[in-house]
């Protein structure tokens, strides 16, 4: 394509050569760039692309797009700058593609907690409704059927339209994908088109990279900031900034709610929940009476904001409720894993304080004395992910073990960081009546073990934070870690 028809849009602050160069290739990465390529400078967390433009150019780069122009202009090569080149990488990326999120419906989903549960539901019900279905997840990415894997919760700009292209081609209409905070701060989300966005909630997470708690929610915030006129918006009355993620939105308002308010704060689409247990959720929604796989309290936010974004994109009330009541819950989201002896093993990705308060005060609901009149304990083995917010460990630990009989810390993905001094951060939020109930194994393996070794006959063992992953980040180096496998193996051994 030619250079002049990709910054069709892009605002430019100078341009030096050739605007008929042809690219054939984006990138973001010096090292991925060959003949053909426009690489663009992008200011990192840990190094600065600037700095890389003369690689680029060595390695047979087309053109640079950047913020800043090299003191030594490069011959053969067109430059170009902008004031902003991550958001510049997003049209730039659109018009490469050739807007595949226009040729589809394409619903983003923000929040602390539950983008996965919701996206990942939207894209089981609409599958079950007859639609060819595109997912961009944490867990995965899937264009219909076909499963590939995911980098991250919210992929680059790029990486985004390449996939949507492909799903536009396999003939997907609608799809789902969740949009993250740092993906929004980070411009990732740049140029596409989205046809609706949900937020599901938003509390204690990611200080480390926004700062505080009030730039986090304007990052959320900056999603709905972006919407255009025809989407809709729809989210959560019921949570404390569910408004003002859409103070400032063009699209249109919509909320769902659990809470019987005034008319005035109430959601568009209201549901109640009627009980919940191990067998799932039953709901009214919208005066429908219907049973949900889900297990949680949290889970009826999902279902019914997963309910209102179906009605808003015209589907039928009564066939989403039918198809709903039989989608499960994506991988690693409370899942269960019951030894023969018949304890209660359940892995959840619980990994910020909210989370992890749900899931725990779900558990407790659920617990009932069995035939022979013993109360269930409950067993948790939780750790706090290295190189992310430090705030969250001691607060984790406390919620942990307030709401547990017995806990073991230990490591989730300590990365670049010393595993015990992480341990040491979470202790500290123990008090000193909980230490007494607490244990700290750095080895995660030996964590589960030694929970399993505790629990008794219908005792519950939460494995929280890292649900469907498939590893343990150390140095830089995933090693084979799959919570599922280790329970399974741990009651064998038993
Ligand atoms: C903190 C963060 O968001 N980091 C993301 C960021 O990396 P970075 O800022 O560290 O990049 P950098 O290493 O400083 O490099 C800057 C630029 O120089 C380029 N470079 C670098 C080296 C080189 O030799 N040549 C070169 O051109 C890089 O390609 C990059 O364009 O940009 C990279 C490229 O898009 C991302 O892969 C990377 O995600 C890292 C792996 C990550 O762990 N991100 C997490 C925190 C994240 O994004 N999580 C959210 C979910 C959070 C949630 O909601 O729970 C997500 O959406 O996944
Ligand atoms: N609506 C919700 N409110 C609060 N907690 C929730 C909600 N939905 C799910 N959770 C809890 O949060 C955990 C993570 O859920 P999920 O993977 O859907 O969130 P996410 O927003 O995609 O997370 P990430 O930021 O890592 O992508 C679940 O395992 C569950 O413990
Ligand atoms: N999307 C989250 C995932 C955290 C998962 C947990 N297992 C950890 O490693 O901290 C993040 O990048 O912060
Ligand atoms: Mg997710």
């Amino acid at each position: 394509m030619l250079l002049s028809d990709l910054l069709y849009k892009v605002p430019l602050l100078a341009t030096a050569g050739s605007m008929n160069a042809e690219v054939t290739h984006l990138t973001m990465d010096s090292r991925q760039v060959a003949p053909g390529s426009l690489f663009i400078a992008v200011r990192g967390t840990v190094v600065d692309g600037h700095s890389f433009i003369q690689k680029a150019t060595s390695q047979g780069a087309t053109a640079i797009l950047c913020e800043e122009m090299p003191a030594e202009m490069p011959a053969d090569v067109t430059l170009v700058q902008v004031a902003n080149a991550p958001r510049a990488m997003g049209f730039v990326a659109a018009n490469f593609y050739g807007h595949p999120s226009k040729k589809i419906k394409l619903v983003g989903v923000t929040g602390t907690n539950g983008k996965t549960s919701v996206a990942t539901l939207l894209f089981r019900l609409f599958r079950g409704l007859g639609y060819r279905c595109g997912l961009l997840s944490t867990v995965q990415n899937q264009i219909d059927e076909t499963v590939l894997p995911a980098t991250h919760t919210t992929p680059d700009a790029i990486s985004a339209n390449e996939l949507l292209l492909k799903m536009a081609q396999a003939g997907c209409t609608h799809v789902f994908m969740e949009v993250s905070s740092h993906a929004v701060v980070q411009e990732r989300i740049a140029g596409l088109h989205f046809a609706g966005g949900i937020f599901t909630n938003i509390t204690h997470d990611h200080l480390d990279f926004h700062g505080t708690f009030d730039n986090y929610i304007k990052a959320k915030k900056g999603f709905f900031d972006q919407l255009p006129r025809s989407a809709f918006a729809l989210t959560n009355a019921d949570d404390k900034r569910g408004a003002v993620m859409l103070q400032n939105t063009l699209a249109r308002k919509e909320s769902y709610s659990l809470q019987t308010l005034s008319a005035s704060t109430a959601g568009t689409f209201k549901g109640k929940v009627l009980a919940d247990g191990l067998f799932g959720l039953e709901m009214t929604i919208d005066d429908r009476q219907v049973w949900f796989k889900l297990i949680g309290r949290f889970n009826a936010y999902n279902l019914l904001a997963v309910y209102g974004t179906a009605v808003l994109l015209g589907e039928d009330e009564e066939e989403i409720l039918t198809q709903l009541s039989a989608v499960t819950p994506p991988s690693g989201r409370f899942e269960q894993v019951i030894s023969d002896d018949k304890i209660v093993g359940i892995v959840d990705y619980a990994h910020t304080p909210d989370a992890l308060q749900n899931v725990l005060e779900t558990i407790q609901n659920l617990r009932q004395n069995n035939e022979e009149g013993y109360f269930p304990q409950i067993i948790t083995v939780v750790g706090c992910g290295g190189n992310r917010d430090a705030t969250k460990r001691p607060i984790m630990a406390q919620i942990a073990t307030k709401l547990s009989d017995r806990v073991i810390l230990t490591s989730d993905n300590p990365r670049f960081e010393d595993p015990m001094a992480i341990l040491e951060q979470m202790q500290a939020g123990v008090s000193p009546v909980n230490a007494r109930k607490t244990r700290t194994i750095e080895d995660r393996r030996e964590a589960i073990r030694a929970a399993v070794a505790l629990a008794k006959p219908y005792d519950i063992v939460l494995v929280a934070g890292k649900g469907h992953e498939t590893y343990q980040d150390i140095q830089g180096t995933k090693h084979n870690f799959d919570d599922r496998v280790e329970l399974r193996e741990a009651f064998q051994n038993r």
